[in-house]
């Protein structure tokens, strides 16, 4: 199942939507500063605004179509929306609120669909609960449950983890990666945190101002030194895969790149296991030859692919490693110090700790 979205909306006099995107099974991940029009084209799409012009189908068929004077109401749809807040009722136990979405559009209770989303989020223990007992990620997994359970054609989060902090947010992340991976559904994933974008997204939409800037599949872009600017240059960084290895003593696990082999700490998965590892543009040092008598043990063969100088003081260095691609930020000064041009071979020296659990797939 794909949508497509190509509508044209004016929100305000200073505000207008114009976009056309797709988004096939999988997570497509609606990217972009605050007030870019993210949560807009989720509202349109949902039904919850009616565009001034435009088509948005599924395979095809519309669901609103402003020239045949479709615009199907969101019930009918079949989408399933998930807000920043979880919006859950209190005084409603967590499974009551789970099949509250289901009843409303009166679906007949399917109690094995029930008991396969609840396990897939890791829900069961909470099923007699009352929401104001649950934490912000339990809170924002039963949410997900309830709109899964609504039987949805699609699924539409709007930062459904905005107000968790950080170690909230890595908790649910392997939940999310379940339900992109099983579920079979085109996800839209609402987001201005790259790492959860690198870690869940196949394809990005970058929008600004109620445009999209760029978009393409994620390994593609966040490899591209040229999209990094627009994806945010401090934050911006390449995901490669690769096979785990064997854990040493000290905790930390070899995982074999093309490029080389990077010792790193947190890994879950089991060895053989291919996972994505997210390495950060400004965590990777470049040199001209392999440096000796280093504390990093992470040190990649590269090739320098291409240079973007962004506005500030930063270049970007496109890398390939083998097959993988690697971006690294460096000063505008040791890239001219270090006489870097396409074709230049250098070493990409990681530092172990730069990558946390967030950057590390569960496989
Ligand atoms: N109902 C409305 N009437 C007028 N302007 C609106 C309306 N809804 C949104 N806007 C404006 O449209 C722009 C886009 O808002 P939107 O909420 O879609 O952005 P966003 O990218 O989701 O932002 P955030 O990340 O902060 O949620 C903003 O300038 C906002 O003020």
């Amino acid at each position: 199942m794909t949508l497509s979205v190509a509508l044209r909306h004016r929100l305000s006099p200073a505000f207008a939507l114009e976009v056309a995107f797709d988004a096939p099974p999988g997570v497509t991940a609606l990217f972009g500063r605050s007030g870019a029009g993210k949560s807009s084209i989720l509202r349109a799409v949902a039904g919850l605004i009616r565009p001034d012009e435009g088509r948005i189908t599924v395979d095809g068929a519309p669901v609103f179509d402003s020239a045949a004077g479709i615009d199907l109401p969101p019930h009918r749809r079949r989408f399933g929306l998930v807000f920043q807040e979880p919006r859950l009722f209190p005084h409603l136990s967590v499974a009551r609120n789970l099949r509250y979405g289901r009843r409303a559009l009166g679906l007949p209770a399917a109690p094995a669909r029930e008991a396969e989303i609840v396990e897939m989020l890791g829900i069961g223990a909470l099923l007699s609960r009352r929401p104001s007992g649950l934490s912000g990620g339990e809170a924002a997994r039963v949410a997900i449950g309830r709109a899964l359970l609504t039987e949805p054609r699609l699924l539409m989060l709007d930062e459904p983890f905005a107000s968790l902090d950080a170690a909230r947010r890595e908790e649910i992340l392997p939940y999310l990666e379940r339900l992109r991976d099983h579920a079979g559904l085109p996800i839209l994933f609402v987001s201005h945190a790259l790492p959860e974008v690198a870690r869940l997204a196949a394809r990005i939409v970058v929008l600004g101002d109620g445009h999209v800037l760029r978009a393409g599949p994620a390994a593609e872009m966040l490899a591209d030194p040229e999209a990094a600017e627009l994806l945010g240059p401090r934050e911006a960084g390449a995901v490669l895969t690769g096979t785990v290895g064997a854990t040493a003593e000290d905790g930390l696990t070899e995982v074999h790149l093309p490029g080389g082999t990077l010792h790193l700490p947190g890994v879950t998965a089991g060895e053989g296991a291919r996972i994505p590892v997210r390495i950060a543009a400004s965590d990777v040092i470049l040199a001209l030859e392999p440096p000796r008598g280093l504390s990093a043990l992470n040190m990649l063969r590269c090739r320098v692919a291409s240079l973007h100088r962004g506005k500030g003081p930063g270049v970007m260095v496109g890398l390939t490693c083998g097959p993988d691609a690697l971006l690294a930020r460096v000063t505008a000064r040791s890239a001219e110090a270090m006489g870097l041009a396409e074709g230049l071979e250098v070493t990409a020296i990681v530092k172990s700790v730069a990558i946390g659990p967030a950057d590390l797939g569960g496989g």
